[in-house]
């Protein structure tokens, strides 16, 4: 991010910026910067901080505005705000090396948070998880393990209904997540004619699939705040096949071509949404790359193809298959 002016919160689209904003202001903060660890209190409410920059790259500060009183909270390791609309909740999975328990625990904490404090309607979720393609001491993929803990926490719950999410990578300080929830707007949760629905994935990417929709719809709300898309991390995926293992650029292009299907006319209109969007209309885009020497050309296919309002974080980490170079996100504004 390179605007030195924080500008004001505007309902469920966040304040990215190279500084916090105003924490009075705010649910709450995620700092993705260069150490992780559990979330913590600063100035009342909970901030995440994720280990996502290298030596010599700028922390990007996310901020989730508050549209009213808030009050906050602490539920086994989860720590939270909200403001009678939305639930921002943020936890530390744990080491990474153990990922499904740890990961199963902090999603059935999610998921019995939602119900006491009554914000049903979770619709975007990010997950960091540090060694995401590794292999943990008993052989298995850390990011496998992962799903397989998510998988069954949402069984337990008896959750259908999978929402918008990331799992990609990060430097270090095990795996962490944070989620948004919303009291009363209706949720759409979109899939993509190119892709497989991500429960659907055969076995071979892991003994359970991953639980995520590739991308919500956050309806209008009675305030005024119109209605928003949040696009789910988004890869060089067809099917449920990588295409254009090794090449960067093409797969930079499949992409942002998922992502434009995604949210244009067509699919929308398919999903009941009279709305329809463009990349140019995507906004607090997130560009995760594996490899430092990449960045230019994926930056240059990124800048052509969003808005020249877009603001658009990068961030050198490791993405949940190995043969993926490249994962986009983002929200309509
Ligand atoms: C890139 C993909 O998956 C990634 C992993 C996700 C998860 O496990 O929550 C969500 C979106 C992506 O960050 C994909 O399967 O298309």
């Amino acid at each position: 991010m390179h605007s030195k002016e924080i500008p004001r919160p505007t309902g469920t689209l966040p304040i990215i910026a190279e500084h916090p904003a105003e924490a009075r202001e705010l649910l709450g903060t995620v700092r993705y910067g260069a150490e992780g660890g559990p979330p913590r209190w600063e100035h009342d409410r909970p901030v995440l901080p994720l280990h996502m920059t290298g030596a010599g790259d700028r922390e990007v500060v996310e901020s989730w505005p508050a549209m009213g009183p808030v009050r906050t909270g602490e539920h086994r390791g989860l720590l939270f705000a909200h403001d009678g609309a939305v639930l921002f909740a943020a936890g530390h999975i744990g080491p990474s090396r153990t990922c499904r328990d740890d990961a199963e625990r902090a999603y059935r904490a999610a998921f019995e948070l939602v119900e006491a404090l009554e914000y049903p309607h979770v619709f975007r979720m990010w997950n960091t998880i540090a060694g995401i393609t590794d292999r943990t001491a008993a052989g298995t993929e850390v990011y496998a393990d992962f799903c397989a803990g998510r998988a069954q926490a949402f069984e337990n719950a008896g959750r259908v209904d999978m929402a918008a999410a990331t799992g990609i990578g990060a430097l270090g300080g095990g795996a962490s997540f944070y989620f948004l929830a919303h009291r009363s707007r209706t949720t759409v949760h979109l899939e993509n004619p190119l892709q497989t629905p991500s429960s659907e994935y055969p076995a071979r990417y892991g003994p359970r699939p991953p639980r995520f929709a590739r991308a919500t719809y956050l309806a209008p709300g009675r305030d005024g705040e119109r209605g928003r898309v949040y696009v789910s991390g988004t890869a060089s995926i067809l099917d449920h096949r990588t295409v254009h293992s090794g090449e960067v650029a093409a797969q930079t292009q499949v992409t942002l071509a998922n992502i434009a299907v995604l949210i244009g006319a067509e699919n929308l209109t398919r999903h009941g949404i009279d709305e329809r969007f463009g990349l140019e209309d995507l906004r607090a885009v997130k560009v995760y790359v594996k490899r430092r020497e990449d960045l230019p050309v994926v930056a240059e296919l990124c800048g052509e193809s969003f808005g020249a309002r877009t603001d658009i974080a990068y961030f050198v980490v490791d993405v949940c298959r190995r043969d993926l170079l490249v994962e986009i996100e983002g929200i309509t504004s």
